[in-house]
């Protein structure tokens, strides 16, 4: 449940409210997975609605729970898509982990043993920190049967855990060890998304799955830094001059950006373009309610309602 109250049903994006949002809202925050993109494939209308939004002064960011990308791979992907995207626009989870290292002290003489990919590793190296694992040890296996054991580095003092398509019983064993055995180690979910599209022609599992499988095996609960975590607002708030109550957090999961936007006091939109469909939203066992939502981003444009 958020901690913000909502007092009134949600409301469908119209042309008159779409315009009032818009009017209220200084910046936008677009979840990307589902609301941007799904895979490589843009959807429908994102472009022009960007440019519309950046035509009237309002200031974007995005906001993604995928740790696949670093930043600078994020601004890669959004040029190729013909969208021009700044780095430090981009606040994706792998950016959340190392950040959360840093303004927590983290030494930069301990290690980061990492279940993810490259994302994670490129942010770590920029904040400075040294990585272990994520895609190095993508074809190591742990032949635990044969009465042998793996030596894991005793300098680990954080685990860093995201989505990881190469995860393997190797990597769930070093973690393991490491957030066990090591005094003081950091067990750090970058998001526990159940699902995300790495296709756009079907859902996939999400970081939830690799998390949830190091949860199993240490008996231990993650630190979790993405959404609906609340830690990457506070960089948002020294990125900009105003507060939440001027942003509208822009997302297609209502566990993750729905409740991240609730939670920080921005308004919400859900849009359907992704993993929630309307009966979810309407199902009564569902307590996270929007204050807008609609099929897509683009309907800021042309809203499908009256
Ligand atoms: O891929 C995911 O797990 C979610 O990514 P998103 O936050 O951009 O929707
Ligand atoms: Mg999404």
């Amino acid at each position: 449940m958020s901690s913000v109250e909502r007092t009134s049903e949600p409301q469908l994006l119209s042309t008159g409210n779409a315009r009032d949002l818009i009017d209220s809202v200084e910046a936008f925050l677009f979840d990307c997975d589902g609301v941007i993109w799904k895979g490589d494939k843009l959807v429908d209308g994102v472009v022009d609605t960007l440019e519309m939004l950046r035509s009237k002064g309002k200031k974007l960011v995005f906001v993604t729970n995928n740790s696949s990308k670093s930043r600078r791979q994020y601004a890669k992907k959004f040029y190729s898509l013909g969208i021009s995207v700044s780095e430090d626009e981009i606040f994706s989870s792998s950016f959340a982990a190392a950040m959360f290292l840093k303004v927590n002290n983290f030494s930069p003489e301990k290690k980061v043993y990492v279940i993810g990919e490259a994302g994670i590793m490129e942010e770590l190296q920029l904040a400075g920190f040294t990585g272990l694992g994520g895609p190095e040890d993508a074809k190591k296996t742990a032949d635990l049967y044969l009465d042998c054991a793996i030596e894991h580095d005793k300098s680990v003092g954080a685990v860093v855990v995201g989505i990881d398509r190469h995860i393997n019983y190797y990597k769930l064993q070093y973690a393991t060890l490491c957030i066990r055995e090591n005094p003081g180690c950091l067990f750090i979910a970058t998001n526990r998304d159940a699902v995300g599209h790495f296709t756009e022609s079907q859902e996939t599992p999400g970081a939830g799955c690799m998390v949830a499988a190091v949860c199993g095996s240490s008996e231990k609960e993650p630190i979790l830094v993405g959404k609906p975590s609340t830690f990457m607002m506070d960089f948002l708030l020294k990125k900009f001059e105003f507060g939440c109550s001027k942003m509208c957090m822009v997302g297609d999961r209502l566990d993750t950006d729905i409740l991240f936007g609730q939670s920080t006091g921005c308004k919400t939109l859900l849009v359907f373009s992704g993993v929630t469909t309307q009966s979810n939203l309407e199902d009564p066992s569902n307590h996270i309610q929007p204050d807008y939502y609609t099929a897509k981003v683009s309907d800021l444009l042309e809203p499908s309602g009256s």
